[in-house]
């Protein structure tokens, strides 16, 4: 009795809800047609903003019309030039709406920078984090190739490391959040994003300063992405920076993860002491700043070697302690190096590390330095050299 009654009001009950459901899927369908409609109608306004009519597949990136990029950088005024690069001049430029941004305009001259551009923007448009400089969109017209980030107020890190006024800025905290921010950003891209990527080219002016300083990691041109488990390659065609580059990389295209560790290492012991290890001369011997550095810590001097603006400012144990892992990134080995993750973690503890070998490169210049540097090489980075020509000399 009971189970047939209630085969009846489930009956009754069905027929009601076949209503309920009908009219809720009429319902439902009349709304996202509506919704259909409104989006159509945002996304024409903002395409006739600033974009310019994209293709399905370039839909996660916007492509930015020419004359919108023109007005926001006063057509490309030398006003609102920010520094020149590999890639050719960036510019500062304001939308209409408001939002500042920079523009890196690709130089028509230069031949290799398309494909750079390419790779720059398919990698970054899929990276997300907070120490990545964040791509906004790309131009291409005609002969004209840019990229548009958002804009960073405080410029790159080399503005404020390596000139005296500026460096009194900033004080140890500061230091220490940029040397944590960067070691987040390159376990992001070594082991956390979607794809393994080797920057290659971290340096002083590829790390960009938001209004609070925290750093981004810009300029991935140079990156080489990585899939799965592969984590080395041995390349013929090396890119970099030298003063950043790790000597494995630069003798023999082996490039790995270690080689951005290498980098990393390099820019601790600059933030550290305010010298660039490329421009640096030791008064009594021949030896650059990753020498001088370990040369100070097998005398148990390390101390020596921070910068004067930050001695005032800075947390002893913190600043031996970013000095002991710069010089074990830097060591010749990269087997010796530690990896990304392991960085990330023994600078924000105290546990007890290993006594770092002998750096790589530690001794005046680097050898191939002085053969391969052309005038180029004085303004920006060696971005391309080919290996064949560094063995070659
Ligand atoms: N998003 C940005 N916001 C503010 N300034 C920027 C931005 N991007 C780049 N710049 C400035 O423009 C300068 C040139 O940058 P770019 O990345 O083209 O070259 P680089 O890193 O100096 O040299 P290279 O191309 O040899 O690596 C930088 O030094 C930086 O000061």
């Amino acid at each position: 009795m009971y189970s047939g009654v209630a085969v009846e009001k489930g009956n009754n009950n069905g027929k009601k809800k076949a209503g309920i459901i009908a009219s809720t899927v009429v319902f439902g369908m009349g709304m996202l047609m509506l919704g259909m409609i409104f989006c159509i109608r945002r996304k024409k306004f903002r395409m006739n903003d600033n974009f310019k009519d994209v293709r399905k597949e370039d839909m996660e990136l916007p492509i930015f019309y020419l004359s919108a990029v023109a007005n926001a950088t006063g057509n490309f005024s030398s006003r609102n030039k920010l520094g020149e690069g590999g890639f050719g001049p960036v510019y500062k430029g304001i939308l209409a709406e408001g939002q500042e941004i920079a523009v890196k305009r690709l130089s028509k001259s230069s031949g290799q920078g398309l494909n750079e551009l390419k790779n720059e923007v398919i990698l970054i448009a899929k990276l997300q984090h907070r120490n990545l400089v964040k791509l906004l969109g790309c131009c291409i017209h005609e002969d004209e190739k840019m990229l548009i980030y958002e804009y960073m107020p405080n410029k790159s890190l080399d503005f404020f490391i390596f000139d005296q006024t500026r460096r009194k800025l900033m004080d140890w905290s500061k230091c220490m959040n940029i040397i944590v921010g960067i070691a987040r950003g390159l376990l992001y891209l070594h082991q956390d994003s979607r794809l393994r990527i080797i920057h290659r080219d971290i340096k002083a002016s590829n790390i960009l300063l938001d209004n609070e300083l925290n750093p981004k990691i810009s300029d991935f041109g140079l990156a080489r992405m990585f899939r799965g488990d592969q984590t080395e390659a041995n390349t013929h065609r090396v890119v970099g920076t030298y003063g950043y580059m790790s000597p494995e990389y630069a003798s023999n295209g082996h490039l790995s993860v270690k080689t951005d560790v290498f980098s990393f290492g390099v820019l601790v012991l600059e933030i550290v002491s305010g010298n660039k290890n490329r421009g640096f001369r030791h008064p009594d011997q021949n030896l650059n700043l990753l020498g001088h550095a370990w040369i100070l810590w097998i005398k148990g001097t390390p101390l020596e070697l921070i910068d004067e603006c930050l001695a005032n400012s800075s947390n002893v144990s913190e600043v031996l302690r970013c000095i002991h892992v710069a010089l074990l990134c830097v060591q010749q080995r990269p087997e010796d190096r530690p990896n990304m993750p392991t960085i990330v973690q023994i600078l924000g503890n105290e546990n007890p590390l290993p006594q770092p070998k002998q750096p790589g490169f530690f001794i005046g210049r680097n050898p191939l330095e002085q053969d391969t540097s052309s005038s180029r090489n004085n303004v920006y980075s060696a971005n391309e050299a080919s290996l064949t020509s560094l063995e070659a000399r």
